[in-house]
């Protein structure tokens, strides 16, 4: 049944993403020599038309005058905008092609190209009222149909006026033409859409301000699709995460916020009250305490490949589905740990710091190669395991210690005991996760096993290792040169000091954490977890989620999808199917998977289903979250 509301909506950007005249320009002036200088004079003609400052009848003439184009360019500048239709009115296809009869595009743009892009959506050519090109025999677009109210100002009023709509009718656009219906007193509500320009003349003057279609279907009760406008999911990002992961989850139609330092647990317990979706890196804790205030927080994305910092199980009880980027980072890692071996083993730190002095010492004591030295990695994980090959093929021989058992890459010798890794290698690699039992793994006791002039590198997490202790083995001299990434205290920021013992010392690598942080790596891990979190959030896939039981979900087809998280307790998957029985809901598939502390059912259903269902699947005793996909 089409909703009896009216929706006048604007096409340039607000049916599509662009202001077509502007990409019109980029095909018709391809070869021109003054290409740069004529689009950036369309576009500035653009926004004084629609800011009010240039009548809008001169725009439009000083624009086809610059723009020289053809019929055939028309062709190809649909082909464009079909590609840059606004991300919720695709998402919302469903609804336009459901209410099309009363949907009507009123623009200052040309039939020519918004008919066959609104057509798709199910919008009539009947109901699209907008300007008309004038072509030459040759095909050249030399006017436009000047007796159209709509190349006039205040033409919108005017067109709307002739079509005589009856009823309730809503406005939307980011224009202030869009705004002049509204005031002629010929529409009910004005939405200011502000998904692709904001425009603070225009917003100033809205009943509401739309971030998406899905805000003004949500604010009528009208969304078909989901059950939450995204723009009002806040996401928080902290800790520079790459700009990458930010447009990702702006163009999800977000609320993004970004802040570049890592935040106090003081800091985050307040600004957690309202956010959704948390991205943090390794500097911030998501502890109890900043959990008991995130009562909306749906997701935490690690963009990293450690999770110690976040209270995992405390995540699990409140429902909150936790993502890292298990290998984005891997080879970053494992490149800074060959590189270190090497500049350890040759003295290269301080070499170069003496000649920054002015000094040449020319010298082969205490320089090696590494070829046929060993090494000994601590924790054959995902970086690990690739050092141990980039190594081996570097001539190094491998031998590893992991408290499970791993398989052996190339020609390496996996060893018992710790003990004897630490005593008989040449170089100490440490890539351990930060699992709080690893705290002081490498102790005093342990470094003292090593070889008079062995080497220690720490790329892993800082508590793992003795700070004092390795001070005093550098000095004494039985370490003969150690690299840190990693710290048990370290600076939320770049403004922040960085306080080490190891501050000073001779052939002492001291780097910022950086062993992830390449370009390749952070755009990686960019992609990678705003992926999986929308993936969690659109379609209740779990698929390599830290905390939940991991599932991976067919797409959802003409059903919806109800996603239940429980305590792991005997007997609610049952209570689910009871009540679907009892309601006569039918069920089209259905997924459980546990862990030690949640279950997780995902049920797909018919269409049908009521209001009370809902409420009783909800109040199953042991629920820590449901929700509704549509
Ligand atoms: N410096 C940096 O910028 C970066 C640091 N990391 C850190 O590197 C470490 C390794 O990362 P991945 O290889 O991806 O982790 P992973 O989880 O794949 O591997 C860790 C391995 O260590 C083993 N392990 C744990 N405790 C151990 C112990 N006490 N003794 C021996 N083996 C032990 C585990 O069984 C596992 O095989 C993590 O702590 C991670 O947070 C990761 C990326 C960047
Ligand atoms: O780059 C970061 O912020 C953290 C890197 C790291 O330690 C990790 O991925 O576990």
């Amino acid at each position: 049944m089409p909703h009896p509301t009216k929706f006048i909506i604007d096409f340039d950007s607000t049916f599509t993403q662009v202001e077509a005249l502007d990409i019109l320009g980029e095909i018709s002036l391809l070869n021109d020599p003054d290409r740069e200088i004529k689009l950036k004079a369309i576009k500035d003609i653009t926004d004084k038309g629609m800011e009010g400052t240039v009548t809008f009848r001169d725009s439009l003439i000083q624009r086809i005058d610059i723009l020289k184009a053809t019929k055939s360019q028309i062709a190809d500048l649909i082909l464009e905008l079909k590609q840059k239709v606004s991300k919720s009115f695709e998402r919302n296809k469903e609804f336009l092609q459901d209410n099309a009869a009363n949907i009507y595009i009123v623009s200052n743009g040309f039939r020519d190209f918004i008919i066959p892009i609104v057509g798709d959506y199910g919008i009539h050519e009947d109901n699209v009222f907008a300007n008309e090109f004038v072509y030459d025999e040759a095909d050249n677009i030399v006017d436009f149909n000047r007796e159209n109210p709509l190349s006039q100002n205040n033409g919108k009023a005017e067109t709307i006026r002739k079509i005589n709509l009856e009823g309730e009718i809503y406005v939307i656009g980011d224009g202030y033409t869009d705004y002049e219906i509204k005031k002629s007193g010929l529409a009910n509500k004005f939405y200011a859409f502000t998904e692709n320009v904001n425009r603070p003349k225009v917003t100033r003057e809205a009943d509401h301000i739309a971030p998406s279609l899905d805000e003004i279907l949500y604010v009528n009760n009208l969304n078909t699709k989901f059950s939450y406008p995204k723009s009002r999911i806040k996401v928080l990002l902290l800790e520079n995460v790459h700009q990458i992961g930010v447009d990702l989850l702006n163009a999800e139609g977000y609320e993004v916020e970004v802040v570049s330092s890592a935040m106090s647990e003081e800091e985050l317990c307040e600004k957690i009250k309202t956010v959704s979706i948390l991205g943090i890196r390794s500097k911030t804790n998501v502890t109890k305490k900043v959990l008991e205030n995130a009562n909306r927080l749906i997701a935490v994305g690690a963009f990293c490949i450690g999770t110690n910092q976040i209270d995992l199980e405390t995540c699990q009880e409140k429902g909150i589905a936790v993502f890292n980027a298990p290998f984005s980072n891997t080879r970053s890692v494992v490149e800074m740990a060959i590189a270190e071996i090497i500049f350890l083993m040759r003295n290269f730190v301080d070499k170069t710091a003496s000649m920054h002095q002015g000094n040449w010492d020319k010298s082969a004591t205490g320089s090696f190669e590494i070829r046929g030295k060993k090494l000994g990695i601590v924790g054959y994980g995902n970086i690990g395991a690739q050092l141990s090959v980039l190594a081996e093929n570097m001539g190094l021989n491998v031998f590893y210690y992991d408290v499970i058992e791993k398989l052996a890459l190339g020609n390496a010798t996996k060893v018992n005991s710790l003990d004897e890794l630490m005593s008989t290698c040449d170089i100490i690699s440490l890539h351990v996760d930060g699992r709080k039992d690893n705290e002081n793994v490498i102790n005093r006791k342990k470094i003292e096993l090593m070889k008079p002039g062995s080497y220690l590198l720490n790329l892993s997490r800082g508590h793992v290792v003795d700070i004092p202790a390795v001070r005093d083995a550098i000095l004494s001299g039985r370490l003969a040169g150690c690299a840190f990434d990693v710290f048990p205290e370290e600076p939320k920021n770049n403004k922040e000091p960085f306080v080490s013992e190891l501050i000073g010392l001779p052939n002492t690598i001291l780097t910022p954490h950086i062993g992830g942080s390449t370009l390749e790596a952070q755009e990686n891990i960019a992609r990678f977890v705003p992926g999986k979190i929308m993936e969690y959030i659109n379609t209740g896939n779990t698929y390599n989620s830290v905390n939940f039981p991991n599932i991976q979900l067919p797409f959802l087809q003409n059903a919806h999808r109800l996603i239940h998280i429980h305590m792991n307790e005997p007997g609610v998957l049952a209570k689910i199917n009871q009540i679907l029985a009892n309601f006569e809901i039918n069920i089209v598939g259905q997924y459980l998977k546990t862990n030690e502390k949640i279950g997780y059912v995902i049920t797909d259903i018919d269409k049908a289903y009521s209001n009370e269902a809902l409420d009783a699947l909800k109040h199953i005793p042991g629920t820590i979250r449901f929700r509704v996909l549509y």
